[in-house]
């Protein structure tokens, strides 16, 4: 009767696989210890002891541990909304056909992925032409309902690189450049309290460039204290 209370009298537990009922008696074949097989009230959670504190991640063992203490409700930190936006004349979107001179847009899949991953809920915004005026307004719409921003392509110093004068005029521009490679031409904008991350259009620089600067961003919205993976962490130090 696993999970029973204990009969008064009794301080250990033996197995029932290592005994044999012989009518009203019962042959024990292996010895127990004392208090063997017994668990004790607060073995597990000490009286007023803290079984986690604030920015703990509430992964399953966390949300079975606050089940067992019957904590119904937590107050947690809201996932951040992220528009992703992939610009350039030259993009198609998955199922339509590759016409010659375009490039299939991945960055805006991949980017998507990678938000769900990091624990935000990302919002897809299609692809904005090289056109300045259009950029702007597929911009404002994104943030009108996220809380971030990452548009990738066009930040380089291209003629149809629109969007570094629309990022200009949004907001403070807090970097643009960054001395690594691939991912060089990684830039940062704050526009309110949303943030606007720019990433070049290579996508291998897309996929870098979000694990270095906007995963740690979006888990730091969410309330996380450990923002760099470790190996991350022993590469900087
Ligand atoms: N004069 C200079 N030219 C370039 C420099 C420089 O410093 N001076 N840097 C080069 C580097 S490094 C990169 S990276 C690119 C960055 O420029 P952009 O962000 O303006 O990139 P694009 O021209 O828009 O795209 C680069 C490349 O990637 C393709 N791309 C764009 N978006 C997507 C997408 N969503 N999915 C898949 N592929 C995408 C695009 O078609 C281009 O082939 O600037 C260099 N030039
Ligand atoms: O340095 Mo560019 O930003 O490859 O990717």
């Amino acid at each position: 009767m696993t999970g029973a209370m204990m009969p008064e009298g009794a301080d250990a537990v033996v197995m029932q696989e290592v005994t044999q009922r012989d009518g009203d008696e019962v042959k024990i074949f292996e010895g127990v210890d004392k208090t063997g097989n017994v668990r004790f009230t607060g073995e597990s959670v000490a009286k007023e002891q803290q079984v986690m504190g604030k920015g703990k991640y509430l992964r399953p063992p966390e949300v079975s541990m606050l089940a067992s203490l019957n904590c119904p409700e937590v107050t947690v930190y809201r996932k951040p909304t992220v528009a992703i936006v992939s610009t350039g004349d030259e993009l198609t979107p998955l199922g339509e056909p590759l016409e010659p001179g375009k490039i299939r847009d991945s960055n805006r899949y991949g980017l998507y992925a990678q938000v769900e991953e990091a624990g935000g809920i990302p919002i897809d915004m299609g692809i904005a032409p090289d056109d300045e005026v259009e950029t702007e307004r597929i911009f404002r719409a994104a943030l009108a309902k996220a809380d971030a921003l990452i548009t990738s392509g066009g930040v380089s110093v291209g003629e149809h690189d629109v969007v570094k004068s629309v990022l200009a005029r949004l907001g403070k521009i807090n970097f643009w450049r960054v001395a690594m490679k691939p991912g060089k031409t990684a830039g940062l904008t704050a526009f309110r309290t949303e943030n606007l991350f720019w990433i070049a259009g290579n996508p291998v620089s897309s996929l870098v460039v979000f694990e270095l600067f906007v995963r740690p961003a979006l888990l730091k919205m969410a309330g996380h204290t450990e923002l760099l993976a470790s190996d991350l962490q022993s590469h900087f130090s």
